[in-house]
């Protein structure tokens, strides 16, 4: 699968306000902070990559935002409303695929839906296979995890997180685990996905290149304590397709990102080429 599709329509797509967030946890008698003060805006419809170094705090923030952590102060609001636990509307996907093995691929699709009562009729049958087919699983609804390659695992799992068409998609690392090939299509069927309902998509990666082929603002953050250093813009044209990766363009802002990174690790402030502008 070559081919990414528009941008969705935004209208109905979640918009994210993180305000003043900070985050402390107790170890062994010992306070780790990790988060400073963090805030940032995302506006509705919009792909969005947290990176940086490992520890600081990429994983705490999505966990918040998931409902799945309390911030020790600030907070995070959708669509105005502040977030006080997991919410309808709301997906989260982890490195992990985490599919029920004794379940088909179709089952497991459909068990989100189970779980909260909802009504799983013909039109949530047919949703489930457009999923399936979209992630190039259509052949494959009766089969068992234990059947399935890791990247076919992943890609149940992503299919799954979209079952109940959340407005906003929360991916931690969901492709950390596979190998180049298989994450370069899935990063295709990804912004395919994404492009198909409007939804709001903010995903964690250690990846720069993935970070810039499938965003609109990539959050750099920095470590000890986590925060932002800098958002960078990637004005790259949608659709995006494969050759993109071996422009000059994408090669200018891959530059970047690195710089962006190198400044987080050391301590300086975001210079001109990383501009700052704390909002997307
Ligand atoms: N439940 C927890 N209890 C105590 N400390 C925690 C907990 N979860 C995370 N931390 C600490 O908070 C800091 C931020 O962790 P977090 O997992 O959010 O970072 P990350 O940027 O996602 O890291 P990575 O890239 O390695 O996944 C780290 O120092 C980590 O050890």
């Amino acid at each position: 699968m070559t081919a990414a599709i528009q941008a969705p329509p935004a209208g109905t797509a979640t918009s994210v306000s993180i305000q003043n967030v900070t985050k402390r946890y107790q170890r062994s008698g010992k306070t780790i902070q990790a988060l400073a003060e963090t805030s940032l805006d995302f506006s509705p419809g919009k792909f969005i990559s947290l990176i940086g170094p490992s520890g600081c705090g990429k994983s705490t923030l999505l966990k918040i935002m998931a409902g799945l952590e309390t911030a020790t102060s600030g907070r995070v609001l959708f669509d105005g409303v502040p977030v006080t636990g997991p919410r309808d509307g709301t997906s989260v996907a982890f490195q992990k695929p985490t599919l029920l093995p004794w379940r088909n691929v179709m089952d497991n699709l459909l068990l989100p839906l189970q779980l909260t009562g909802a009504k799983i009729d013909s039109s949530v049958h047919d949703h489930a296979r457009q999923l399936l087919t979209l992630m190039g699983l259509e052949d494959f609804a009766g089969h068992f995890p234990r059947e399935l390659s890791g990247g076919m695992e992943q890609r149940a799992a992503i299919a799954r997180s979209l079952i109940s068409k959340p407005r906003l998609l929360l991916m931690d690392e969901p492709f950390g685990a596979l190998d180049e090939f298989t994450r370069e299509d899935l990063n295709d069927e990804l912004l395919s996905l994404w492009a198909n309902e409007p939804k709001t998509l903010i995903f964690v990666t250690h990846s720069i290149s993935e970070a810039v082929f499938l965003s609109d603002q990539i959050v750099v953050m920095k470590a000890r304590p986590g925060a932002v250093h800098d958002v960078i813009d990637v004005p790259l044209a949608r659709p995006r397709y494969r050759d993109i990766r071996s422009s000059p363009e994408f090669y200018d802002i891959i530059r970047k990102v690195r710089l962006s990174l190198e400044e987080a690790k050391s301590g300086r402030v975001p210079t001109e080429i990383g501009r700052r502008n704390g909002s997307a």
